[in-house]
């Protein structure tokens, strides 16, 4: 990933300089996305069957981990869950494609 060149948040003193963060921090969070959508790929290749490729078990324990560690930084954990429960959502449907794609 690029080095952040925005201000920290404490030491913003302008609107400019907060959305310079704010976009700056949005490209690196879709940076990150582009990285764990990669890994859904490559689970679409690993898995042997269809039925695997949802998995409520693990979708709990994912959304829970996020869940514990924005709680843990002091960030709001229902929004973190509601954000993380969508995240996976799409992931499932995006896994789902891709392993229709790769055996058609
Ligand atoms: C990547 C997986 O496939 C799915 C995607 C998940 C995710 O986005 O974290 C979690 C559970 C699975 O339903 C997996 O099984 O780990």
């Amino acid at each position: 990933m690029t080095e952040l060149q925005a201000k920290i948040p404490d030491d913003c003193q302008t609107m400019r300089d907060v959305r310079a963060g704010v976009d700056e921090t949005d490209r690196a969070l879709v940076a990150l996305l582009e990285r764990r959508f990669g890994y859904m790929r490559a689970a679409a290749r690993i898995k042997p069957s269809r039925d695997a490729v949802r998995d409520e078990e693990r979708k709990a324990s994912v959304i829970a981990a996020a869940r514990a560690d924005a709680e843990a930084r002091g960030l709001p954990g229902q929004v973190v869950e509601d954000i993380w429960d969508r995240l996976v959502e799409g992931s499932i449907a995006y896994e789902f494609k891709e392993w229709d794609r790769i055996r058609d």
